[in-house]
């Protein structure tokens, strides 16, 4: 509401913006000395022209240069409209393509695993979407093979990019007062307006690894993830966080299920397990019990309370008549700390539209801060990392207001593979024009993807609902 509220009062404030987002620059074509990096797309999926071809069209040393459907000509048009390069036959066809290096995986998730050790094996690098895959032991197959194979990575959490949240970061680790004033509670949510989504979406199908907690659910898992590492600060003495160790640690310590129950003739049954279980949570309220990394066993855990819904509606009855209305909201995470002071991050997944970090102190005394480009406050102690305002992307380009979080992600993902690359081929490491290996400001690590689809599994587990298979 907050964002409908700030847009319809300040239209042209963030209106500019918003349009160049949606048509971008095209940059001139890339100097001889930035290596360019050739993607392939499995499937013509709904997120594809925000989630690569945009950031990709501004992207001077990034090409898109195949695609494959199940449906050739649905692929054709698609590419046409698109700007895609070729459209090969088939998946397999992308993921074996000499000239792909590499692959996008936008699919439904219960395929995101098949088709990312697919990708790997062939020796392409991946940027897969969320969630990673259905289960996390899926996820550390699929991360221990690119880390065996020596390719890069990525897990497509694109909020986690854009420096709005590495301010929010930075607010939240002051906010402790250097670990004196620790972090109780942290609410997360990411509620999808459901009457968009048709009934036979793979969101509500139960072999495709549907439901809340995978679909929007995953971000507000892992924005308290972040959160709390953000609280935490920098692991002492130097060092890097133990993820796993971390997470083995995380509990559930509630989750209750809201089922989705079809409503549209002919009705579904997709939504049932393989013994005829109903197994799609349409809403989940779930408790994460998560310890402050670092701190000793006995030390109290931060609450953090997940909401994620799939169809968010709210029912009026008028003489007798019932309707359905979407309830509009927009995703909200708050950060409380012992003494009182709240920290809260408004329309944490688009940024670049409009978004705002309130800090609450326990008078009432409220500061709002913006970070729509790379912040001049300083944010160094982010998770993670941050955008500082000198980095740039290649070819002297540097993050602007308009950038969408896809804008960012697609830049740290060119980043960590020219480094892979310069740091692997000897054209390039022979070259002494050739950038040096700079790894990409910003990461979201392996271990974390991992985390993050073990808490998924814990909150299925403890739905009753059962892990995604
Ligand atoms: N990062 C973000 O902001 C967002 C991420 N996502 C993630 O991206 C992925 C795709 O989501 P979305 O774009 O909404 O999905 P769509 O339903 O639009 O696309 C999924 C694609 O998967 C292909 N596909 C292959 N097998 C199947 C099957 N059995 N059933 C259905 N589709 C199949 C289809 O490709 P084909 O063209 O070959 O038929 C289809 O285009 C999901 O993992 C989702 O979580 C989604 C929205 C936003
Ligand atoms: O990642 C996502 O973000 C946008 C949502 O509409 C969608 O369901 C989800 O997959």
């Amino acid at each position: 509401m907050e964002v409908i509220f700030a847009i319809a009062t300040n239209p042209f404030g963030r209106l500019p913006n918003i349009l160049k987002s949606k048509s971008p620059p095209v940059p001139p074509p890339s100097s001889s000395t930035e290596p360019i990096l050739r993607i392939g797309i499995l499937g013509a999926a709904k997120i594809v022209p925000d989630g690569i071809v945009l950031p990709a069209r501004n992207h001077p040393s990034v090409q898109l240069v195949a695609i494959a459907a199940r449906d050739k000509s649905r692929a054709e048009v698609f590419a046409k409209q698109h700007g895609i390069a070729r459209v090969l036959d088939s998946y397999a066809d992308v993921v074996t393509d000499p000239d792909v290096d590499a692959v996008y995986i936008p699919l439904p998730n219960g395929l995101h695993h098949k088709w990312a050790i697919e990708a790997l094996r062939n020796g392409k690098h991946i940027l897969l979407e969320k969630p990673s895959c259905s289960n996390a032991d899926q996820t550390s197959q699929v991360f221990a093979l690119a880390k065996q194979r020596n390719l890069v990575a990525l897990e497509a959490f694109h909020y986690r990019f854009h420096p709005a949240l590495h301010l929010f970061g930075h607010l939240v680790r002051m906010a402790t007062n250097e670990g004196t004033n620790p972090l109780t509670r942290v609410e997360a949510d990411f509620r999808v307006v459901g009457a968009g989504i048709p009934e036979d979406d793979f969101r509500f199908t139960h072999a495709l690894a549907g439901g809340s907690v995978t679909d929007p659910g995953v971000y507000p898992i892992c924005i308290s993830l972040y959160t709390v590492r953000a609280a935490a600060g920098p692991p002492a003495h130097g060092g890097t966080l133990d993820f796993l160790d971390w997470s083995s640690r995380i509990e559930c310590s509630q989750a209750k299920p809201t089922l989705f129950v079809p409503r549209v003739e002919p009705l579904t049954t997709a939504h049932l397990d393989p013994s005829g279980k109903n197994a799609i949570d349409e809403r989940m309220d779930a408790t994460l019990l998560v310890p402050l990394p670092g701190a000793s066993e006995d030390a109290p855990t931060v609450a953090c309370t997940l909401l994620s819904t799939l169809r968010d509606e709210v029912e009026t009855t008028i003489a007798g008549i019932t309707f359905r209305t979407a309830r509009l909201s927009t995703p909200t995470v708050e950060a409380v700390f012992k003494d009182g002071t709240k920290v809260r991050y408004v329309g944490y997944l688009a940024p670049w539209v409009y978004h705002s970090i309130t800090v609450t102190q326990p008078s009432g005394r409220k500061a709002t801060h913006q970070a729509y480009a790379p912040s001049p406050e300083p944010t160094s102690d982010a998770p993670d990392g941050f955008w500082n305002t000198e980095d740039g992307a290649g070819a002297g380009i540097k993050p602007e207001a308009w950038w969408p979080t896809y804008r960012y992600q697609l830049e740290v993902f060119y980043q960590a593979w020219r480094a892979h690359t310069h740091s692997t081929s000897p054209a390039t490491t022979n070259n002494p024009t050739t950038p040096p290996p700079v790894p990409p400001p910003v990461w979201m690590h392996a271990d974390e993807s991992i985390a993050v689809m073990q808490c998924v599994d814990k909150i299925y587990e403890a739905s009753g609902l059962g892990k995604r298979i």
